[in-house]
Order: structure tokens, then C-alpha cells, then sequence
């Protein structure tokens, strides 16, 4: 088993109140996990913390040599400005910088490669809509063609399928089943139990901490999703730092 991320005692929150709390363990390189807890359960906080945007109040995150740029992170849509003025193409060519670097001139096998991520997820022709005139669904693509640009060794997912219809989500789960079968490591947080019981391998159920973690068979009962809305529902957010350990 070769590790590609392992949590140390992390801790993780904001303005030193904890919103994840002394979580220990391991990714496989390779995996595909799913990330499941109800809303402030802290999965948003734990992918910020994987990818770096969001440093630990203590414990660390080993991320196994990956550079930053080994890692691709697609945030909640809900954290996206979509009044930014940038067209379709413009954004899904972000997602070369990793290659050709911030100011680089993009040439024609990366036009060429662009086109083919926007004909990836069905979206030729697209390419000079403002983002601000898609529907979340086209949005929701347009950034998995970015993502299949990034190349990365770790992709990390925050609810890449919420609010958009069943074919678009088949669409973009078979994206992340063909990156799965390249040996990337995925993570993805999901609110959908249903699609994580068909679709992941594997499970971390959280709670601001974590509660079980396995199959989505052994992890998702009945009994552990219920302790995990009640732990949620008894967190206290104004706690301070390392509460947990002093008791
Ligand atoms: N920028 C922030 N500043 C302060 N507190 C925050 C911030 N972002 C999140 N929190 C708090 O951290 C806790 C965990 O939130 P987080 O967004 O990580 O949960 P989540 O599991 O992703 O929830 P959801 O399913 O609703 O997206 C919540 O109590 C939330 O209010």
C-alpha cells in the first residue's frame, strides 16, 4: 500500500476555532474516496486543508512529495464568481498553466488540446460564452475540462455533482472513473449515499471528525450516519483549539 496523503493529528479551522478535529490516517495512492458527513461536518475544510489552501492549526498533512501543482482542486460551484468576466475557453485553458507556465503563449497543440477538453465533456462551441451566461450543469463541465488539462496526480472534488441533472453527472462520473483507471487519486465529497454505495470503493464518513472509514457496505449504516448528525448537531464552533485533548 503506498501512501498518497496522511493526515498527522490534524487539526484545521478558522480564526483558531477547530473545524476539523486530531484526524489521523492515510489516502492510497490510487484511491477513490468518497468524502460523506452532513452539512459542517468539515469536508469542504479537510479538502482545503489537502490542498493547501487552508493551514492546519496543528498536526499536519503529508502530501507525499506531490508539488502543489500535482494537485487539482474543484471547489464548490457556490465558491466560484461567475460575474468574473472570463469566457469558457480562457478558464479551461487555466488548467495548462501546470505545462506551459502563467505567461507562456499558448501555441496550437495547446489550442488543440483545449478544444478536445470542451469536446470531452460535450461542450464544442462553447467556447466564447462568458461563464456568467452557463447553467450550473455547464459550469459544472466546463471546470471538469479544466481539471482533465491539469493533468494531476490528486484530484479533489468538493460536491462535483450537486444541482446538476442525472446525465450530466453520469457524464462527469465517467471523467473520474477514467482518471480513477490512470492511477490518480481521487477524493470527492457527496451528499448523493446512494451514488457513493454504487459507485466508490471507498468511504470516510465525517463529522469534524472522522467516524468510520471503509467500504461504503461497512461505513454507511444506518447507526453511523446517525452519530454523525448528532455529533455535528452537539460541535460547538466557538470551541477553542485542542478542546478535544484537554478533556
Ligand atoms: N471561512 C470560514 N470561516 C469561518 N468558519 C467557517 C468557514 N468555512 C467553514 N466554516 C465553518 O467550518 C465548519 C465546517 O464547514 P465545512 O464547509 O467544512 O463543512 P462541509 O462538511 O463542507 O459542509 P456542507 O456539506 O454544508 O458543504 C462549519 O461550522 C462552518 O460554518
Amino acid at each position: 500500500m503506498v501512501p498518497q496523503l496522511v493526515f498527522r493529528d490534524l487539526t484545521l479551522g478558522y480564526e483558531r476555532h477547530p473545524a476539523i478535529h486530531h484526524l489521523d490516517g492515510m489516502v492510497e495512492r490510487g484511491a477513490l474516496m468518497a468524502v460523506v458527513g452532513p452539512n459542517g461536518a468539515g469536508k469542504s475544510t479537510l479538502f482545503k486543508g489537502i490542498v493547501g489552501i487552508l493551514s492546519p492549526l496543528s498536526g499536519r498533512v503529508d502530501r507525499c512529495g506531490l508539488d502543489r501543482r500535482d494537485i487539482a482542486y474543484l471547489p464548490q460551484v457556490a465558491e466560484i464568481d461567475r460575474t468574473f468576466p472570463i469566457s469558457v475557453y480562457d478558464l479551461v485553458a487555466m488548467g495548462l498553466w501546470r505545462q506551459t507556465g502563467l505567461f507562456a503563449g499558448i501555441g496550437t497543440r495547446e489550442r488543440d488540446r483545449v478544444h478536445h477538453a470542451l469536446a470531452a465533456v460535450g461542450l464544442t462551441g462553447f467556447e466564447k460564452r462568458p461563464i456568467g451566461n452557463l447553467s450550473g450543469g455547464q459550469l459544472q463541465r466546463v471546470l471538469f475540462a479544466r481539471l482533465l488539462l491539469q493533468d494531476a496526480r490528486l484530484i479533489v472534488l468538493d460536491e462535483p455533482f450537486n444541482a446538476i441533472d442525472t446525465k450530466t453527472a453520469d457524464d462527469l462520473f465517467g471523467l473520474v472513473r477514467r482518471w480513477h483507471g490512470e492511477g490518480r487519486t481521487i477524493l470527492a465529497a457527496l451528499h448523493d449515499i446512494e451514488m457513493v454505495r454504487t459507485s466508490f470503493p471507498e468511504v470516510l464518513l465525517l463529522a469534524r471528525e472522522a467516524v468510520a472509514r471503509g467500504t461504503p457496505a461497512d461505513v454507511l449504516t444506518p447507526g453511523n450516519l446517525q452519530k454523525a448528525r448528532r455529533m455535528c448537531e452537539a460541535f460547538d464552533d466557538d470551541a477553542g483549539e485542542c478542546r478535544v485533548a484537554a478533556e
